[in-house]
């Protein structure tokens, strides 16, 4: 009898070489489950949609990656530099500390840290569905005081900065030279000593990107970055963040509606419904997935259902 061909299952991306590790998360509010044992990787370099109707606890798992939420249950590791072993993972989980290092970088389990530390130890940055610019001041100085934790690390409070000595003036020219550099990459450097509260909302909207991408960091985690852009700016976003991706390996988390930027710019998407995980896969996998049409095809914005499985709702 010949023998059944065997094709071996090639692991996605981002569980060959993930930068989180998001495993059994639940977040819940009294007696609500907003968030129910739900696992995903996001792979490192990539960019990883997290989508779901109304209500689905995207933004409770945004806040809890981020800091702002301390999860009910659940591991959330990032992995700088490279993935750590499943052994480094559970010596690290066992022994009741926030980070270690591992072979490969270092490994922080982001519910264990302060919130701060989530953005300056870690190095998680976001952005929220509003605009929160500091809109009195200019363009360029709200890309400045995003460096502000390490320009004080550097020596705000220190005799170093007190005494203008050489190190301090370096770290405050790299930090007006990133500045400069993202206020290029967004465009705006003709504007920038305008209040930022005096820019097109588009250009606001990129202006958050460029400010926590000044703080350097190796997950970007952007919270309805699309909402309200015309076709143009929604077209000025995806090209950003596709910059981001391909020209700094910065790996981007994204809550996201605006089907048109999802599909086009991530490499994997994750679809929540009720708080529980309902698909994962590549983008084109997903949207023919019928679970995801089904809890599509209820949504009140035919627009936004049509965009994700193609069937009118
Ligand atoms: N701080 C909170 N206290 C109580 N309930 C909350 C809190 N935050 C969120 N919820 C509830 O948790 C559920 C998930 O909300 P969440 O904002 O995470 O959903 P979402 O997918 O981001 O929705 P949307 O697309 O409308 O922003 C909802 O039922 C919401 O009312």
């Amino acid at each position: 009898m010949a023998a059944a061909s065997f094709t071996p299952k090639v692991p996605k991306s981002w569980d060959r070489d993930p930068l989180l590790k998001v495993d059994h998360l639940s977040m819940r509010f009294g007696g609500l489950v907003a968030v129910g044992d739900v696992s995903f990787r996001a792979g490192r370099g990539e960019v990883t949609a997290v989508i779901g109707p109304n209500g689905a606890g995207k933004t409770t798992v945004f806040n809890c990656i981020t800091g702002f939420y301390k999860p009910s249950t659940g591991r959330l590791a990032l992995m700088q530099g490279g993935p750590a072993t499943m052994a480094e993972l559970d010596a690290l989980t066992a022994g009741g500390r926030a980070w270690a290092k591992t072979a490969a970088g270092a490994t922080y389990l982001l519910e264990r840290l302060p919130d701060h530390k989530v953005s300056s130890r870690a190095k998680v940055a976001r952005t929220f569905q509003n605009i929160r610019l500091f809109s009195g001041m200019t363009v360029l100085e709200n890309l400045l005081v995003a460096q502000h934790m390490s320009l004080t690390q550097a020596g705000l409070i220190n005799p170093v900065a007190l005494l203008n000595l050489p190190s301090w003036r370096r770290k405050q020219k790299a930090a007006l030279e990133l500045a400069l550099y993202w206020l290029d990459k967004i465009g705006l450097t003709a504007r920038a000593d305008d209040p930022a509260g005096d820019l097109p909302y588009g250009d606001q909207r990129r202006l958050e990107i460029a400010r926590a991408m000044c703080t350097q960091p190796v997950l970007l985690c952007l919270d309805e970055p699309a909402a309200g852009l015309n076709p143009r700016e929604s077209h000025e976003l995806n090209t950003l963040l596709r910059a981001i991706r391909t020209e700094h390996q910065t790996s981007i988390l994204l809550i996201e509606h605006d089907m048109s930027v999802v599909m086009e710019i991530s490499d994997h998407v994750v679809v929540l419904e009720y708080g529980r995980k309902i698909a994962d896969g590549a983008p084109g996998d997903v949207r023919n997935d019928p679970k995801v049409i089904a809890s599509y095809l209820g949504v009140e914005d035919e627009a936004e259902a049509v965009a994700v499985t193609g069937v009118p709702a």
